[in-house]
């Protein structure tokens, strides 16, 4: 059997790659890690436990209604960030406002964490795969002050590190620092994350594109003429597959692994787009670009949008470099038409 590396040991030899790296983002890192693992117990056994299953009761900022373990998966990781000492503040899908912690220890933390605690809400109840989105910023303001709104809306070209864990058939944790994109998988029988993709990168091209075909009717010309040429017979004689599983995080992982596309546009009804800028689209669009793929809203580079509030949304393409510029070129000619 080859020589498992863990997580720890894996992020420990990419520190020394940095002379004068203090070690703060790589026990953020390992925080990520441990805070997946209680989350993927909770996910695993959710059917077991009463109190995991089924809607909170409450409506969150984005109107929509939380799911339990929406709630269970944020109060565990905003419990170990806050813990960690390395971390200022965050922001959640979950919460209205921003949270500066108020320790002392906290306040002295250089980082600030923005996540989506549970994507794939409507997916829980049938067991499909569903994941967490974490995305990581220096912080602008003073060291030993509360955490602020403008250390939250940075553009995502600032991020340190971001990725995703997806709870599927195998719990996984996918990141980049900006040097590439890893993927390592629970290994429950040794409770450690093991390096089992090493250096992912995302097939220039792929066969799959993937979109809620049930708004093409509300999206501009440009997606109705992309997803029409995906469903032509191709240069291999069949055309592309649909597949569309609801859960950001499982299709863009399915995508990094086999080549494909996935677009969330804006639409009649989501005029502003569905997918939250800061949380689940920044940090996919910085994995996506460090595997050799690409990230836009339709117009722009997604990573080069300035944020303006917490819970912005944006329209969402990204996945492979060909199959995504070839979405762009039809957007292009329907506007220029
Ligand atoms: O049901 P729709 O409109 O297709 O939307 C599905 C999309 O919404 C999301 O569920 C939004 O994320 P949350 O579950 O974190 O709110 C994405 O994971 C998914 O891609
Ligand atoms: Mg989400
Ligand atoms: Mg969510």
């Amino acid at each position: 059997m080859s020589h498992i590396i863990t997580l720890s040991d894996f992020i420990m030899e990419r520190q020394a790659e940095f002379p004068g790296s203090s070690g703060e983002l790589s026990r953020i890192l390992n925080d990520i890690s441990v805070a997946s693992k209680i989350v993927s117990r909770d996910v695993r056994r959710a059917g077991l436990v009463d109190h995991i299953l089924g809607a909170q009761g409450d409506v969150n900022i984005q109107g929509e209604e939380q799911q339990k373990l929406d709630v269970v998966a944020d109060t565990q990781f905003i419990k170990v960030f806050e813990s960690s000492g390395e971390i200022c503040g965050i922001a959640s899908e979950e919460n209205d406002d921003f949270l500066a912690f108020t320790s002392e220890r906290a306040k002295s933390g250089k980082y600030i964490v923005l996540f989506d605690p549970l994507d794939g809400s409507s997916n829980i109840d049938c067991n499909v795969s569903i994941g967490t989105i974490f995305s990581i910023y220096r912080r602008i303001s003073e060291k030993g002050t509360p955490a602020t709104l403008e250390d939250m809306l940075q553009k995502g070209t600032q991020q340190v590190a971001a990725g995703y864990v997806l709870y599927g058939s195998s719990t996984m944790l996918v990141y980049t620092t900006g040097h590439g994109v890893n993927g390592f998988t629970l290994d429950p029988s040794i409770g450690e994350f093991c390096l089992s993709h090493p250096n992912m990168r995302m097939p220039e091209t792929g066969r799959i594109y993937a979109m809620n075909e049930g708004n093409i009717h509300e999206c501009e010309q440009g997606i109705r003429d992309y997803v029409a040429f995906c469903q032509e017979v191709q240069e291999d004689g069949r055309p592309y597959s649909g597949r569309y599983i609801g859960s950001l995080v499982a299709d863009f992982h399915r995508n990094l692994i086999k080549g494909g596309i996935y677009i969330y546009p804006v639409t009649n009804q989501s005029p502003q787009g569905k997918l939250r800028l800061l949380y689940e689209c920044n940090p996919l669009a910085f994995v996506a670009e460090q595997a050799g793929g690409m990230a836009t809203n339709g117009t722009d580079r997604v990573l080069d949008i300035q944020p303006r509030q917490l819970h912005q949304r944006c329209g969402f393409f990204t996945g492979s470099k060909q199959m995504m510029e070839k979405a762009i070129d039809c957007l292009e000619k329907a506007r220029a038409k």
